[in-house]
């Protein structure tokens, strides 16, 4: 029998030393994060800390002044305020993205819709929907190719009680299959659902564990 131990397969999300400054305002000083396929990440830190600035360096929305992102994989980005076309139905809009990731069918999307609880406004159009709907339609499309790295900023925006109960479900069975999620969360009480808090402070990122706090940590 072979010997050798196989290679650890690469990170899912890797960024070092990222850099970004609006104007003469300095917002990522050098911010560095690991993410490993099946790790759930939560970004932490204060008010105007970075941390969306942060997640659209990392999903390639927003140009960086410095440094260098590695993604291994498809990615998704659930920005903080919906992408959405207010004219057409929340139908159209998965027969849009399904198409845009060439998808062949769409199981996925259907499945997101039934577990998030909004298929009775299948026909209806985006600026006919409540803010918490919108926000279910915004990270279904997120979802929709089911992408290896997830990038979700505040994704439960609006939502009742239940649905983000479904919303954790829902993370649960992403990360048992192996996909890394990070999720910007201002919540204290859900910081023990997560593997690895990163503490945005001065534009630098600090790993702890959750379950260990204070202790530094790779994700
Ligand atoms: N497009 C922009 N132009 C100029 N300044 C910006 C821009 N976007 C963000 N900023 C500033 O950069 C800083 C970081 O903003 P960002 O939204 O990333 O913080 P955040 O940690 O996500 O905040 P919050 O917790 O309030 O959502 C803030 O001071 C913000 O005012």
């Amino acid at each position: 029998m072979p010997t050798g131990s196989t290679p650890a397969p690469p990170p899912a999300l890797q960024a070092r030393d990222l850099h970004k400054s609006y104007g003469r305002h300095h917002v990522l000083r050098g911010a560095d994060l690991t993410v490993a396929r099946g790790r759930l990440v939560a970004v932490v830190g204060e008010n105007g800390a970075g941390k969306s600035t942060l997640l659209k360096a990392l999903a390639g929305t927003l140009p960086v002044d410095r440094g260098r992102i590695i993604l291994s994989g498809t990615l998704g980005y659930c920005p903080q305020d919906p992408v959405l076309n207010g004219s057409l139905t929340v139908a159209q809009h998965l027969r849009h993205f399904a198409a845009a990731h060439r998808l062949s069918d769409l199981d996925r999307g259907h499945e997101l819709v039934h577990l998030l609880g909004y298929e009775r406004y299948d026909q209806t159009v985006v600026d006919e929907l409540s803010g918490g709907t919108r926000q279910k339609l915004n990270l279904t499309l997120a979802l929709l190719h089911d992408p290896d790295v997830l990038l979700l900023d505040e994704p439960y925006q609006g939502f009742d009680w239940e649905t983000y109960l479904r919303f954790w479900n829902l993370v649960e069975d992403l990360r048992a299959r192996d996909k890394a999620v990070v999720v910007i969360t201002h919540l204290v009480f859900e910081q023990d659902r997560f593997d690895v808090l990163a503490d945005l402070v001065d534009g630098r990122l600090s790993l702890r564990t959750a379950a260990e706090g204070g202790r530094h940590a790779s994700a």
